[in-house]
């Protein structure tokens, strides 16, 4: 997935510590969750290689590093059954987890990309795996 078309990645605002801590303080905060705990654990096969998935990812959106080699959108379209109250529940611990953070530039600047990369990949959900009907919005965008 390209990076999002506002928020100039800068990598003298974050340093590669501050990615790898938004991503291990999300994962311990979404893994606990009753709704997509369960998720996780059941298509996260190797945890390792997942926290290094998603340290390239946000590195790349966050600091323009080049690392990360993906396909997050028929990747989130195989998972079944999700919904937009489990993107709204992801995007409510992703806030939780970047104003914890206590970093505001890395805040504001991550929440947008994440509610902006939220709704991309709930659209591109529903118009694969629900053709005939209209697709919602988020709520929390
Ligand atoms: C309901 C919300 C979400 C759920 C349940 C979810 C779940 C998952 C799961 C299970 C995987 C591993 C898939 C695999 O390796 O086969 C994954 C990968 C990934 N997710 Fe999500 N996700 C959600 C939302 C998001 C959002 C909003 C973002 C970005 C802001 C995101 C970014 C990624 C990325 C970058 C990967 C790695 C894709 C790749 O390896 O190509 N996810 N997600």
């Amino acid at each position: 997935m390209n990076q999002t078309p506002f928020s100039m990645p800068n990598p003298s605002l974050y340093t590669e510590e501050d990615v790898a801590q938004l991503v291990h303080t999300f994962y311990a905060k979404a893994r606990k969750d009753p709704s997509l705990g369960p998720i996780f654990e059941a298509h996260v096969i190797d945890w390792d290689a997942h926290f290094v998935q998603m340290t390239n990812f946000w590195s790349a959106q966050l600091r323009g590093t080049s690392r990360f080699r993906g396909a997050p959108m028929p990747k989130h379209i195989a998972l079944p059954e999700l919904t937009a109250e489990l993107f709204e529940r992801w995007l409510q611990i992703f806030r939780q987890t970047t104003e914890e953070l206590g970093n505001p530039n890395l805040q504001q600047h991550a929440n947008a990309i994440a509610s902006f990369i939220a709704g991309r990949l709930w659209q591109g959900y529903q118009i694969s795996n629900y053709p005939d009907k209209q697709p919602i919005a988020l709520r929390t965008l």
